[in-house]
């Protein structure tokens, strides 16, 4: 029944401030205002209505994208919306499209790499949209190993230019968001050559259109690579190839930032680590693990409620059928993920204050915490985006049958969402370089150097190595501090272990080939330690509110004993814990369900998602999914006609042959 709350019971059950947890959740009372007011803006523009992209041709989809990104641009400055504000808009909208890119990487690369003169030059330039540009450094042959890129940049002294070519087929740059059809110009990677010498892949800015009338400029081959997975999903972005032949830049184009190119030719390269080539990755890494905690809890939401009005079976006394929601199956699948969902949001905040941090710190000429901030950005963007990957699938897979329906919202998020464990770095190889960062730091255990910030618990190394588990009852689970030392005994001995079969190996190089797959389950383990302590840190924090800090701690402790559950391999292997100690947190975890589920409707309420944004039949905030299932099915192109075209020419021939053939 339109108008009635299918959930209102659920919502009634709830023991906690539902609006005091918006705001924990939305990080600030500021940032909630700003998300509540912005999301009802977009939603209610029927310019972004989304429902359709199911049923668009590829062309169709991608002219929708420009349609809704030029009218959210005139939005944006008809309303003079702050950059706060601008990022909220274009993330409701909820579409992907060459603008991601544009602000997304383009703009960030110039403001990390470019000097101050290049910054005045271009930024105004893209920031009023006059130019827009994208990210080009994969090629067809390179994506992760970056040092391999083979496109080249050789300076040419008699013209103060740079000349970019595409020397093999595998050179083509491959993958660009935005660069099919959309980009006037790119930040471009390529091996820097000057005086015949090879210095490695450095940034510059190319254009690659007319501003006229949007040619490719001579020299250039660009297009789009095709369609990509699922219908409509990610397919509204135009991710491009572009092939160059010899074409020139001036000189002044190469991101100068970092190192430098004289008139001359001459290399002259600054005292800063040559990594910060590689910033504008680590900035869009931290930044994916917020949105990791948007595209899961928008999945969790969605299954939640479903799972509260999705009825089957009658109930033990044979009264109405139990709600899924019900079964601790359902449970043990849904709870985890909004814990997680949250879990990933407090990381997130974490992490963004970790950049700002190691930002202040570069300018500063400070690059001590650099490693620690490229390892904790790759890794959480690993580990929370292959979670939510799975989670979002997990959750269709909640929502049964009509989970697999594109109305149900869940499909097309899988299908945006998935590549996030590729792209900015595929996941394997990010923990790698967290494995990395973790043998390194085993190796200078007792050298005198205390390990500090994320490895901190490392420097205790000769009590976390020898340590037992004090947990003696289940309701010992429940303190941080016992629930620490399990997560940090289990991530240290796994790293020493691997370092321990390292030394075994003459060659650490081939040793560390040899033990890659042990070596990214340590380095999970290490990322799995920092969420539960961020989370742990959030809850021992002030939490305004009726009940908000309590719902919280039942979150965090479902978070860690769930992660402790899954992989008790890892803790019992190491004798973090002893099968008693597990077994007493799987009940502690039976408990935490139970005091989660009257909850667990208002805790996806939290997420204050409109129906627009959720895109979900079946997440509807009413409940009311029955009667418009059976609208959404009505709309399908299918049936606009009763009888489908092609029964004449294909149905009425067969049924007919098989009449003509029973007479015989
Ligand atoms: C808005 C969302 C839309 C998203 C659209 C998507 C866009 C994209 O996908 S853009 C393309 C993204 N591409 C990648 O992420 C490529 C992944 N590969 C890499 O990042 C790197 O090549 C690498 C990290 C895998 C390896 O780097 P490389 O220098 O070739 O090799 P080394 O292993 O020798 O590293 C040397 C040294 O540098 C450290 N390091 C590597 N990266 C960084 C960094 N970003 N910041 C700081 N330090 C870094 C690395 O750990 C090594 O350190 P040491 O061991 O101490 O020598
Ligand atoms: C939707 C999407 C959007 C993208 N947008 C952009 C963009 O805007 N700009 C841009 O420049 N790029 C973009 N990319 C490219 C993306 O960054 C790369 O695809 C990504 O970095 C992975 O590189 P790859 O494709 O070379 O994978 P590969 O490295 O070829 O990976 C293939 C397999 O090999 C494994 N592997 C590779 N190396 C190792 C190793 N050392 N040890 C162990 N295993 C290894 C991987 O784990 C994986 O299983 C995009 C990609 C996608 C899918």
């Amino acid at each position: 029944m339109e108008g009635v709350d299918h959930l209102a019971d659920e919502r009634n059950k709830a023991e906690f401030d539902v609006e005091e947890m918006k705001i924990v959740w939305a990080g600030s009372r500021h940032a909630f205002q700003v998300s509540n007011r912005i999301s009802r803006l977009v939603a209610n523009d029927p310019i972004f209505e989304k429902s359709k992209r199911a049923v668009m041709s590829r062309k169709e989809l991608f002219k929708n994208t420009l349609k809704k990104s030029a009218h959210a641009w005139k939005m944006i400055n008809e309303l003079r919306l702050s950059d706060e504000e601008s990022i909220r808009f274009r993330s409701f909208m909820d579409q992907p499209g060459f603008v991601d890119l544009h602000w997304g990487m383009f703009v960030p690369a110039i403001k990390g790499q470019g000097t101050e003169e290049q910054q005045q030059k271009w930024l105004p330039l893209a920031n009023n949209m006059q130019i827009i540009g994208c990210y080009a450094q994969t090629e067809l042959g390179h994506g992760s190993h970056v040092q391999g890129l083979e496109t080249t940049a050789t300076f040419d002294p008699q013209t103060d230019q740079f000349i970019i070519h595409s020397p093999t087929q595998t050179s083509s740059k491959w993958w660009p968001g935005g660069l099919g059809k959309v980009s006037t110009h790119a930040v471009v990677y390529a091996r820097l050559i000057t005086n015949g010498k090879d210095h490695g892949v450095h940034g510059f800015i190319v254009q690659l259109r007319s501003l006229d009338d949007h040619s490719p400029l001579p020299g250039i081959t660009v297009g789009d690579i095709g369609m990509k997975f699922g219908n409509g999903a990610y397919n509204s972005m135009d991710n491009g190839f572009l092939k160059f032949d010899h074409f020139r830049i001036p000189r002044d184009q190469m991101l100068m930032r970092l190192s430098k190119v004289t008139r001359e030719g001459k290399y002259v390269a600054s005292d800063v680590p040559r990594q910060l080539v590689y910033g504008t990755m680590v900035f869009v890494r931290q930044s994916i693990v917020s949105n990791a905690s948007n595209a899961l809890s928008r999945a969790v939401c969605i299954a939640t409620r479903y799972s509260a009005v999705r009825r089957q079976f009658a109930s033990q006394n044979g009264g109405t059928e139990t709600q899924v929601i019900d079964y601790k199956t359902q449970q043990n699948r849904l709870f985890p993920l909004l814990a997680s969902a949250y879990a990933f949001r407090f990381v997130g905040e974490w992490l963004k204050w970790l950049y700002t941090d190691v930002t202040q710190r570069l300018e500063a000429s400070d690059f001590a915490t650099l490693p620690e901030a490229h390892a904790c950005t790759a890794g959480l963007k690993s580990m929370t985006t292959s979670a939510t990957a799975d989670g979002i699938e997990e959750c269709r897979k909640l929502c049964g049958g009509h989970g697999y329906l594109w109305c149900s919202g869940l499909p097309e998020l899988f299908a945006v969402y998935v590549p996030a464990c590729t792209y900015e770095g595929d996941n394997v190889v990010l923990q790698l370089q967290v494995a990395r960062f973790l043998m390194k730091t085993v190796s200078q255990l007792g050298s005198g150097k205390a390990p500090a910030g994320t490895t901190e618990y490392m420097g205790r190394a000769q009590h976390l190595l020898k340590c037992r588990s004090s947990v003696k009852k289940a309701e010992d689970w429940l303190n941080p501090g016992m629930v620490l030392e399990a997560f940090e005994a289990r991530a240290l001995r796994m790293a020493v272990s691997c370092a321990n079969n390292l030394s075994k190996f003459e060659n650490q190089e081939q040793g560390f080939s040899e033990l890659l797959a042990d070596l990214v389950e340590a380095a999970i383990a290490h990322c799995q330690l920092i969420v539960v302590s961020k989370f742990i840190a959030k809850i021992e924090g002030e939490i305004k509110g009726k009940g908000v800090k309590n719902q919280l701690k039942n979150l965090c402790y479902i978070y860690a004993l769930h992660l402790l559950h899954k992989h008790l391999g890892d803790f019992l292997s190491t004798d973090s814990v002893t099968p008693e100690q597990a077994s007493l947190a799987s009940h502690q975890l039976r408990s935490l369900y139970s005091q989660l589920r009257p909850n667990a409707v208002a805790l996806v309420d939290a997420f204050n998602y409109t129906d627009h944004y959720l895109g979900s039949v079946l997440g509807r905030y009413d409940g009311n999914v029955y009667p418009k299932l059976f609208e959404e099915a009505l709309k399908d192109p299918l049936n606009d006609s009763v009888v489908p075209d092609g029964y004449h020419e294909y149905i009425r021939p067969l049924i007919k042959q098989h009449i003509r053939s029973a007479r015989l």
